[in-house]
């Protein structure tokens, strides 16, 4: 069984940007967690990459890069593995198998026993996530399903990811998702930022993913949503 399929909350640190003054990668794994994704759109490089792969590889809790471009991706028996983003509904071809192409013509040493895909789909035309892949994200419910059908059955996709990144999304598309999966694995992400907004995420998505919360105001907020994924879970599903 994939490591994933027992998350319910992940979170995200993007090595562009800093923890709250005096919180370590210690303290965010310390939050209950289930994992901890490593990756950011703009200003990656491969020394920030390594430097906050190496200081959460430390502690006792999955760890997974989370790569926005080839050139962000550090090989380190630090961490778990890889999860790499192909955008459903990316506006350029690059972004569903064009820098997957350059990647591993450049790269030797990728390990595929550890190497995992993640299918987006990027609904907030705001974030840089979406500029970045020129995403059409004039998506309705429908739309939305059926890019997750395509995800899951066509190209066998394990991980359908509702990206909302930087905003909350609508609960009827990311539910919309969650009724057509099978056995693909539902991530959520954008704009979780309490107990209520986690916990109504996590009644449709697997697994929430929390990004800007754990930079913006640190841990004890992250704790929350923490409470509010295994709450979820525990009643729903
Ligand atoms: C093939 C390899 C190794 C890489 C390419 C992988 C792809 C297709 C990347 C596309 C962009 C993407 C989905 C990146 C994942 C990380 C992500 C969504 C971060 C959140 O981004 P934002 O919140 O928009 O950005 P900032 O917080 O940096 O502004
Ligand atoms: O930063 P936020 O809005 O929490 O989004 C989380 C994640 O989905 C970003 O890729
Ligand atoms: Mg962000």
């Amino acid at each position: 069984m994939s490591d994933w399929a027992d998350w319910d909350h992940i979170v995200k640190i993007d090595p562009d940007k800093t923890l709250v003054d005096g919180e370590t990668f210690e303290d965010v794994a310390a939050t209950g967690t289930d994992a901890i994704e490593v990756g950011g759109t703009t200003g990656m490089t491969e020394e920030k990459m390594k430097r906050v792969v190496d200081a959460c590889g430390k502690h006792d809790i999955p760890v997974y890069i989370e790569p926005s471009n080839p050139a962000s991706v550090v090989h380190s028996d630090r961490h778990d593995g890889y999860l790499i983003p192909v955008v459903m509904n990316a506006g350029d071809v690059a972004w569903i198998t064009g820098a997957h192409k350059e990647w591993i013509r450049m790269d030797d040493d990728i390990d595929w026993s550890r190497t995992f895909t993640e299918a987006y789909i990027v609904m907030n035309p705001e974030a840089s996530v979406a500029s970045y892949t020129q995403a059409n994200c004039d998506l309705d419910a429908d739309d939305v399903a059926a890019y997750a059908e395509a995800a899951e059955h066509l190209l066998g996709q394990e991980i359908v990811y509702v990206e909302y990144s930087g905003m909350l999304g609508d609960t009827d598309i990311v539910a919309a998702a969650a009724d057509i999966l099978d056995d693909a694995t539902l991530f959520y992400g954008g704009g979780i930022h309490d107990y209520e907004s986690a916990r109504t995420m996590a009644q449709h998505a697997d697994t929430i993913v929390v990004g800007d919360l754990v930079h913006d105001e640190g841990v004890d907020a992250v704790r929350e949503t923490v409470k509010g994924a295994k709450d979820a879970t525990a009643t729903v599903k």
